[in-house]
């Protein structure tokens, strides 16, 4: 579904991303994982087109389609192909409705006459009576769910989250890995998060990709994160 191969990437003279592989399949959940400022979000952003890669390239592989290298493909057209994504500073509009924001969420993945899929508020049944309300008077949790909710609208084939728990209530995060259970293994929706809660990563994913100073220096399944030589490297 998703290819990296060997993806640098530069903050000016900075080197932050080191040959980075990474092979995602189809209905997998995988956790990138490591300590802060190891490179997590900056490999979500070469993914989803909030940054060019430097090098290295970026294919996805959908359905019988040609395999497509995403290097040069802006973020609204990677949504388009059907790449939702939750960053971590939550980027909805709080003078827009709930609605409103998901209708631009439609919108900015090419979807200009598309209504709202049923599914949206089936899975976050708390929208419904508040969808016109403006994002600003939302709860904290509800903000989370629109979130997630404008990454969901565009029905992607890949959502992709970072750091989906942090500054949560345990319930909450309960709550959310219901969510992503539910549409990995209900729905087959392919994920890929950036988290660093080792409970959620045993909840949630089946495999990681450990970045340790901007390399991939582990990835297997989320069993092996147990091993006394990795845990150090994601809480250093
Ligand atoms: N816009 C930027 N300009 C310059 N340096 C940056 C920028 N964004 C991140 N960095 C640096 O690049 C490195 C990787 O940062 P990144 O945010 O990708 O790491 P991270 O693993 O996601 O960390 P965290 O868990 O703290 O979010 C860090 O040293 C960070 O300070």
């Amino acid at each position: 579904m998703l290819s990296l191969h060997s993806v640098n990437q530069f903050y000016g003279e900075r080197h932050v991303l080191w040959n980075v592989d990474l092979e995602m399949l189809p209905g997998e959940c995988i956790c990138i994982t490591g300590a802060q400022g190891m490179g997590k979000t900056t490999l979500l952003n070469c993914i989803t087109g909030h940054l060019p890669v430097q090098s290295g390239t970026i294919v996805w592989r959908h359905g019988g389609l040609a395999p497509q290298q995403l290097n040069d493909a802006s973020a609204d057209m990677r949504a388009a192909l059907g790449i939702g994504y939750v960053p971590h500073d939550r980027r909805i509009f709080s003078g827009l409705t709930v609605e409103e924001n998901l209708q631009i969420a439609l919108r900015a993945a090419g979807e200009t006459h598309g209504a709202i899929p049923e599914s949206t508020f089936t899975l976050f049944p708390e929208l419904y009576p508040l969808r016109h309300t403006r994002g600003a008077a939302l709860s904290d949790e509800n903000q989370q769910r629109l979130a997630l909710a404008n990454a969901l609208v565009i029905q992607p084939r890949l959502l992709i989250l970072d750091e989906p728990t942090r500054g949560n209530s345990a319930g909450f995060i309960h709550k959310l890995g219901d969510v992503l259970l539910r549409l990995n293994r209900d729905f087959g929706l392919s994920i890929l998060m950036v988290e660093q809660r080792m409970s959620f990563i045993r909840r949630v994913a089946e495999r990681f990709c450990l970045l340790h100073k901007g390399r991939s220096v582990a990835q297997g399944s989320v069993a092996q994160l147990d091993n006394p030589r990795l845990l150090p490297l994601i809480h250093c």
